[in-house]
């Protein structure tokens, strides 16, 4: 559904987004991460046109954006919550919106409805709370019930409680075949939430694939019934052992197989054998510190 290819923006001789590519796919909900200036903004942003760019294309449904009869009937995005205007009202706001794209009026009040903003839908945009205006902005991306959503940071100044209703409607969109693309700084947010993950370092993709995958380590997470005994029977074994939270000991380069092999061999018992995984955190810092 977008396909990004070589995109590239130089401001004033400085290289921001360098050679990007990629792809999404629909039934997928992507997470793009990266550290404050890596590009994840100017990318989404040439995406829809708004930024052009240096070189490169970015095609959406098979074309720019911006050449889309009806774009935001494919695409619903959310890149600057409070780029509104504060005297109108919610719900005009979003009037003004369907009329542009040619939504019937009724569907204002359906979308104020899913973003939980039926009452506050009377009152001045200048009103509102961050979380709130975040919320309108969904609500304005949602109004055509495109097929392709692109949120910049849509968890920003939502509560617990908002941030999970967040993750419910990304899933929920994939689920019925649509695609997703949000950037985030919320490590945890994003580990819950996408099924991919496309990590930007200084302007560069530094990462793309399956988040499973990319967080998936080599070696074997175990929790045996009794540590003491089990660990000098690994290290008999020729094996490296670290020690984790809560009883776990993770062996590097040794595969669950192996592992409970040793274990039967021994008669000793365990709690839990699975794949050593490392966390979303881990991962980020390992792949944007070499960036
Ligand atoms: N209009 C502009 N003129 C000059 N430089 C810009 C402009 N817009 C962005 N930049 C620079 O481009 C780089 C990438 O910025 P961008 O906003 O895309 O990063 P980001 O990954 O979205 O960061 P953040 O997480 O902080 O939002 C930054 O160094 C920024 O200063």
């Amino acid at each position: 559904m977008i396909t990004v290819s070589g995109l590239t923006k130089d401001y004033g001789g400085r290289r921001v987004v360098d050679e990007v590519s990629f792809e999404l796919e629909p039934g997928t909900v992507t997470g793009f991460l990266g550290p404050n200036g890596a590009g994840k903004s100017t990318t989404m942003r040439m995406v829809t046109g708004l930024v052009p760019a240096s070189s490169g294309t970015a095609l959406v449904a098979g074309r720019p954006y911006t050449s889309l009869p009806n774009p935001g009937a494919v695409m619903g995005t959310l890149l600057d919550a409070a780029a509104v205007h504060p005297g109108r009202t919610g719900r005009t706001h979003l009037r003004l919106l369907a009329s542009t794209i040619g939504v019937p009026a009724p569907r204002v009040d359906e979308v104020l409805e899913m973003v939980d903003l039926t009452a506050a839908g009377g009152r001045r945009i200048g009103g509102y709370s961050l979380g709130m205006r975040q919320r309108l902005g969904i609500a304005a991306a949602l109004l055509a019930d495109p097929p392709v959503l692109m949120f910049d940071e849509p968890a920003n100044g939502l509560d617990p409680e908002g941030i999970r209703w967040m993750r419910d409607l990304l899933r929920g969109h994939a689920a019925r075949g649509g695609t997703v693309l949000l950037s985030s700084h919320l490590l945890g947010e994003v580990e819950h939430t996408v099924d991919r993950l496309l990590v930007i370092g200084s302007g560069r993709i530094v990462a793309d694939g399956p988040i499973h995958e990319l967080l998936a380590g080599d070696g074997t997470a175990v929790r045996p019934a009794d540590a003491a005994s089990f660990e000098p029977a690994l290290r008999a074994a020729g094996l490296e052992v670290q020690h984790r939270d809560g009883g776990v000991l993770v062996v590097p380069g040794a595969s669950p197989d192996r592992i409970g092999a040793l274990a039967a061999a021994g008669g000793h018992a365990l709690v839990d054998l699975r794949p050593s995984e490392q966390g979303l955190e881990e991962l980020f810092f390992q792949l944007t510190d070499a960036s």
